[in-house]
């Protein structure tokens, strides 16, 4: 079974009048994983989906929603699937990739049928990101042997994490997606800071790994004028092309990033000089 939901984008100067509640209900996503069930939410920033899969006792198809009106979900998009969970397992047109916890799986445009699976260690949870694509490039599964890996921040900031660039074009081609995993290292907090905006490209963050009882402060909003959502394990949060997007939490966390826009430049940043935030 999908579920399906659809949101729109925002103009800044309306987000400035924003509510909590306001805030919650369009950037964040907290019903990711649900026994049995594909959770979708279908974003008007660059039409990204983000999406969960918890396969319990059967098999689940990717199925298109209605927001689609394709015959498959993967008939214009691509896909990057990331093992949050237990190993599981994702059939391709028949072809088996068995993926690990922090394993990652690319699939090219075009491919009709995606099956997710439970292994049999524990509980699989399978978090994706889709973009539209008008080119097909091999569906190819990547782990952290393949990423490129770059250490980033200092323990005085409390800010020492581990960049995992899974699926980006140093590692592997796609048509507009970027995906990776941030962890951050034990007494470090915080993330992506100093921050930053790309107005070429949309992101999702999505928290987990985040101890019971814990939280994440997830920083939205133009550099002078930001918000925060306070964010639970295994939730999501949309980050508008104007929107800087950093966190910090109250342990240490792991956290998948992905993005799709303009251009595949990884660097492509416009840095946030950390005292000039407001
Ligand atoms: O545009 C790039 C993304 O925001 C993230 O890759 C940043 C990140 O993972 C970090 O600094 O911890
Ligand atoms: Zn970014």
């Amino acid at each position: 079974m999908t579920k399906s939901e659809f949101r729109y984008a925002h103009h800044p100067e309306d987000v400035k009048k924003y509510t909590t509640e306001d805030l919650r209900r369009e950037f964040l996503i907290n019903d990711l994983f649900n026994e049995d069930q594909i959770n979708v939410v279908y974003s008007m920033y660059d039409r990204m989906i983000v999406g969960g899969a918890m396969p319990v006792k059967s098999a689940l198809k990717l199925e298109p929603t209605d927001d689609l009106k394709a015959e498959n979900f993967l008939d214009r998009r691509e896909l990057g699937i990331i093992n949050v969970g237990a190993a599981g397992k994702v059939t391709v047109d028949g072809e088996v990739f068995e993926l690990g916890n922090k394993e990652a799986l690319y699939i090219g445009k075009g491919a009709k049928d995606v099956v997710f699976e439970n292994g049999n260690e524990g509980q699989t949870l399978f978090y994706f990101n889709s973009a539209p694509a008008h080119h097909t490039f091999p569906t190819k599964k990547i782990t952290k042997n393949e990423a490129e890996i770059v250490e980033l921040g200092e323990a005085k900031y409390a800010n020492r994490r581990t960049i995992n660039k899974l699926i980006v074009n140093s590692v592997l081609e796609t048509c507009q997606l970027q995906m990776g995993m941030t962890e951050l290292h034990e007494g470090s907090v915080w993330n992506t800071m100093p921050s930053h905006t790309h107005t070429r490209r949309m992101e999702a963050y999505f928290y987990f790994d985040l101890e019971e009882g814990q939280a994440v402060s997830h920083f939205l909003g133009q550099p002078n004028e930001t918000r925060h959502i306070f964010m639970k394990n295994n939730e999501a949060v949309l980050s508008p092309e104007w929107s800087i997007h950093s966190g910090v939490g109250t342990s240490n966390y792991t956290f998948i990033w992905g993005m799709a826009g303009e251009n595949m430049d990884y660097g492509d940043m416009d840095a946030v000089k950390t005292n000039e935030l407001k």
